[in-house]
């Protein structure tokens, strides 16, 4: 069994977007800026907002940050989206999800310029990614991807299981192993048979928020098992998988945490740089 580290081959995506960054800024005396809005205080979110700013400096970017309280209307947020959308500091815009419950989410995404959607949220991209087009697609997934690359592991032909079918996630997750000629299946809590049925993969995702719930008997000999989830038990953070049974089985596993996690911050700052350049036209 080998274990993915995240972290490894996150530090490897964001020293390249560092470089290519000092070399953005001699050139046109520019640096990416990402803005991120917080509604409310889910100390989860919390702990993602000060990773993304650390990262930020780190890699050479302007980082803003909008703290609103949980109370916030929906026009007082989409005036915020409008003004980030026209400010020409600011390349890429992400809003923490989930937003309080008077918020319509959808339509906050919808605000946003799509060419600063480094989420790849709008419709506008999530419609690119499902045809095939360059665009800038969601973090988690895309991170997954370049974490499989990196170990070399084959995409192609594979069958991959995907549980979870989420718009931030799993339906994203299916898109990019579809377009690297996985076969996708993707499984929701009203799928039958699900161990069965995940058993079949050469390639598993988990994304389901719920602690260990991918255990050894959903899992094939062999297979490459990634594990989104970030749950909170006893004050530790645990995965979606089961790792220490579903570990024996496997040939590769990805940690929680240390896995998927740092790979959607990279990505992160790569897409900021990638809406930068666009924008820009570099
Ligand atoms: N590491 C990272 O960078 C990130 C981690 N996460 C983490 O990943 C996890 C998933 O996040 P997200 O996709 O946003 O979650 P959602 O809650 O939006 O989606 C969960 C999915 O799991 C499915 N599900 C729930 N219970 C079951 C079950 N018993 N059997 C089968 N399927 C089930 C749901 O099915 P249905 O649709 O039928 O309800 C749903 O499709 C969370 O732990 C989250 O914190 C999320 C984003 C980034
Ligand atoms: N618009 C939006 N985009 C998101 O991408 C988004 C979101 N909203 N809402 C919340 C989820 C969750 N998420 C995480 C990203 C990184 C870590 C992360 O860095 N994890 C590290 C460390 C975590 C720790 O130690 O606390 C790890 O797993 O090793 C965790 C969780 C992004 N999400």
């Amino acid at each position: 069994m080998t274990l993915i580290d995240g972290k490894l081959v996150s530090s490897v995506i964001k020293d390249r977007v560092q470089a290519e960054v000092a070399v953005l800024k001699d050139k046109t005396g520019k640096v990416p800026g990402l803005a991120v809005v917080l509604v409310g205080e889910d100390p989860a979110s919390a702990v993602y907002v000060k990773n993304k700013n650390k990262t930020c400096e780190k890699v050479g970017f302007q980082s803003l940050s909008h703290n609103l309280p949980a109370d916030t209307d929906e026009a007082t947020l989409l005036k915020l989206v409008g003004d980030l959308n026209s400010d020409d500091s600011v390349h890429g815009i992400l809003v923490q999800l989930p937003l309080p419950k008077q918020i319509d989410s959808q339509r906050v995404l919808e605000a946003i310029d799509p060419r600063k959607d480094v989420d790849g949220f709008h419709p506008v991209n999530v419609g690119h990614l499902a045809s095939g087009v360059k665009t800038l697609a969601p973090c988690t997934p895309a991170g997954i991807i370049e974490m499989l690359d990196h170990y070399k592991i084959d995409i192609e032909g594979k069958r991959a299981v995907i549980i979870g079918r989420s718009n931030i996630v799993g339906k994203p997750m299916a898109m990019l192993l579809l377009q690297r000629n996985a076969t996708i299946t993707i499984c929701h809590s009203r799928t039958k048979d699900l161990p069965a049925v995940a058993r079949e993969a050469d390639i598993v995702v988990g994304a389901i928020g719920k602690p260990r719930f991918v255990t050894a008997d959903f899992v094939k000999d062999g297979a490459v098992v990634i594990d989104v989830g970030i749950n909170r038990v006893d004050g530790k953070l645990v995965g979606d998988v089961d790792f220490d049974n579903v570990a024996e089985k496997c040939s590769f596993i990805t940690p929680v945490p240390g896995g998927v996690g740092p790979m959607t911050i990279a990505m992160l700052m790569q897409n900021t740089l990638t809406a930068f350049k666009s924008i820009h036209n570099l």
